[in-house]
């Protein structure tokens, strides 16, 4: 669809949507059908013009970067994306950007953005759990809620943020907890930044944790991000795929164990070996909820580094980014203890 003309009002943020794709961009055949649908196929204009409400809190632009669903997200797309923002907001006439995006990998393109954007103006992810052709689509009201977030004065510097279900996440904390709920976006440990009373941002907390331009993360000259792999723990895990992320030239591994971030003693040999050869180990946990702290086991005197509250996939990114400035486990560690 062609954009539909709105006149600039000069009282007015200017906010730019970029479109990755997702369920929000979604097509079904039917408006039942809340499954199964072809995520990405609908285009920004089409979405935008779905929601003319957002043309009296901003002036909106939209842009596509790529329309996937989010299970297929590369580091290519991700470069892509960073740069785009990095580059709209350092624009003095730009105030704000909004990401439509899948919700299967939101909370890590979320926390990608979250460590590597260069300003404090605010920059804002929303999906949708319904496809955009489905009875109740929560896509629309998404949109409207993210732009009135992003036109907001309070939404400086607070990191990257999720607005979805009427609820504010941080990038930091948030999680996809649900495969199909609306209400899937949550900060189990951590709690929500604020609410949506009535479309209008409200916050009731801050994160502690550095992001956006406290950090040290630079991606403007990165074609690549460095290769680190998940292992996810359970009974009989025997260290082959620790092994096997070491042959494929893994320079960091992320460890989902058991509990609090615990090891199969019959796994350990293949870590410490991957330590040896100078490759970064992170202990993080497949249990939801509570820290990965250090531990009195041989695993933290072989330079092992505890996750925090970073799940997995969180913690992956937060090394790999790590591992672009050292592969030294103790200044890795003190990463993870800032962000
Ligand atoms: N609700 C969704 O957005 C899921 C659709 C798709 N798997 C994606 O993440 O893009």
């Amino acid at each position: 669809q062609a954009p539909t003309q709105h006149v600039a009002k000069a009282q007015l943020p200017n906010v730019c949507i970029l479109a990755t794709g997702g369920t929000i961009a979604g097509s079904a055949a039917s408006n039942t059908q809340m499954t199964g649908y072809k995520a990405g196929a609908i285009g920004i204009q089409t979405l935008l013009n779905a929601v003319p409400e957002i043309h009296k809190v901003a002036n909106v632009q939209g842009e596509q970067i790529s329309n996937i669903g989010s299970e297929s997200m590369t580091h290519e797309i991700w470069l892509k994306l960073a740069k785009r923002v990095n580059e709209l907001l350092a624009k003095p006439d730009v105030d704000a950007v909004v990401i439509t995006h899948g919700t299967d990998t939101l909370e890590e393109t979320a926390y990608f953005l979250n460590l590597v954007t260069k300003s404090d103006k605010p920059v804002i992810l929303i999906g949708a759990m319904h496809p955009a052709t489905a009875i109740s689509a929560d896509g629309s009201v998404n949109i409207l809620n993210a732009v009135n977030l992003a036109a907001s004065k309070d939404a400086k510097g607070r990191g990257v943020m999720i607005a979805m279900n009427d609820v504010i996440n941080g990038a930091r904390d948030v999680q996809k907890t649900n495969t199909l709920r609306v209400d899937t976006f949550q900060s189990p440990e951590l709690g929500y930044l604020g609410y949506f009373e009535n479309g209008r941002p409200v916050f009731y907390k801050a994160t502690t944790r550095k992001h956006t331009k406290d950090t040290e993360f630079d991606v403007s000259e990165l074609k690549d991000l460095p290769r680190v792999d998940i292992i996810y723990s359970h009974v009989n895990d025997d260290g082959k795929m620790a092994e096997a992320a070491v042959a494929n030239g893994a320079k960091g591994v992320v460890h989902a164990g058991t509990g609090n971030g615990s090891i199969h003693e019959n796994a350990e040999a293949a870590l410490y070996d991957a330590a040896k050869k100078g490759i970064v180990v992170v202990r993080a946990a497949r249990v939801p909820n509570g820290p990965t702290i250090e531990s009195t086991e041989a695993w933290d005197k072989a330079g092992f580094v505890h996750a925090g509250t970073l799940n997995p996939q969180k913690a992956r990114i937060l090394l790999q980014l790590g591992l672009t400035k050292t592969n030294d486990p103790a200044k890795i560690a003190e990463m993870f203890g800032k962000y």
